[in-house]
């Protein structure tokens, strides 16, 4: 993770810049006076330049310190917890949409890997909605058949008929935040059901799609099972010419989280620097946004449409 993460601290005493010796790391903002007098105290904001960090571990390790022309300062290393602000942002951003939802669920739409479970499951906690799988409902249906064997026992046609099934039993719940299938978006009837809540597109580049499946294994994915070649590229082929099929399809969902976007506003390198938690925050918005829209639409009388 290549951004910096503001992190406030608290200082135990003055400290003189004379008397540290380190490396610094990152850089510590202090007034003109205490830069004059090379000594400071208190609350300080220090930019972090984090070493490492991965989404799951929530931590990362880092070194504050201070320097001016002539000496710098070790202040403070350790496990910072960036994430607990984000979880934060989540719970907030989540309360905050709420009350416009008037009880209507999501349905997360997107190509396989595109973090609709993980970044669904994460939604529907902090609105406390319930969470369904559309994978898992059709397993259950078929008594704990995995959806690789539905495929290979009855082909894809029976499998989109269940999808089919499972989207209609959902649309008739309320407070719910969905998973589909990658390919529920191709039959026109699945859109029928999304529509009676809101439909969330995550826009995952397919570089990052295939780098994630090709870690995961293509098991539990038979339209990207094979046997030969390497995961990465298998995966990556495969899900090209998927996109080129159905690309279009997930443009009909009422609201686009885009991963690119995100990483941008955010100062990230690569879409893969983007925790789940980000994500969702961002979906929250693009719902804020759809349902702004909907508003207006919805206020202007029918004679000006
Ligand atoms: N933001 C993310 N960064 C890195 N890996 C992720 C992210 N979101 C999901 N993953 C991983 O990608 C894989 C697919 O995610 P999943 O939520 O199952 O996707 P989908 O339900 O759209 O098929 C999982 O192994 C998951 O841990
Ligand atoms: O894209 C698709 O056609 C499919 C995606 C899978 O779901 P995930 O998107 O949850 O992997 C699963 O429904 C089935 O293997 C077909």
């Amino acid at each position: 993770m290549e951004a910096a993460i503001v992190q406030r601290f608290q200082l135990p005493s003055w400290f003189d810049c004379r008397n540290f010796e380190g490396k610094p790391h990152g850089s510590l903002r202090y007034t003109q006076r205490a830069k004059d007098e090379k000594r400071f105290k208190g609350l300080a904001l220090a930019h972090l330049q984090p070493e490492r960090t991965n989404y799951r571990r929530g931590s990362v390790s880092s070194e504050v310190s201070c320097s001016d022309n002539k000496t710098s300062a070790l202040l403070q290393a350790g496990s910072v917890h960036p994430f607990d602000d984000e979880d934060l942002i989540l719970k907030r951003k989540a309360e905050e949409v709420k009350p416009y939802l008037n009880g209507r669920s999501m349905y997360l739409v997107g190509m396989m890997g595109s973090g609709k479970t993980t970044v669904g499951k994460l939604m529907s906690k902090v609105l406390g909605y319930s969470f369904f799988d559309c994978d898992t409902l059709i397993e259950q249906s078929m008594n704990g058949t995995s959806v690789a064997e539905i495929f290979v026992n009855h082909g894809e046609s029976f499998f989109r008929g269940k999808e089919t099934d499972a989207l209609k039993k959902l649309s008739s719940m309320y407070q719910v935040v969905v998973s589909t299938g990658g390919g529920a978006v191709i039959r026109p009837i699945n859109w029928k059901y999304m529509h009676n809540g809101i439909s969330i597109w995550l826009d995952v580049p397919l570089e990052a799609l295939a780098h994630r499946i090709a870690a995961v294994g293509t098991n539990s994915r038979p339209l990207l099972h094979d046997e030969s070649g390497d995961a990465y590229t298998v995966a990556f082929k495969r899900l090209s010419t998927i996109w080129d099929e159905r690309g279009e399809a997930y443009a009909n969902a009422n609201a686009r989280v885009s991963l690119e976007n995100i990483a941008v506003k955010r100062g990230y390198k690569a879409v893969s620097d983007l925790t789940p938690a980000e994500i969702a925050i961002e979906a929250f918005e693009q719902v804020q946004s759809f349902l702004e829209k909907e508003e207006t639409m919805d206020n202007i009388p029918d004679g000006d449409l």
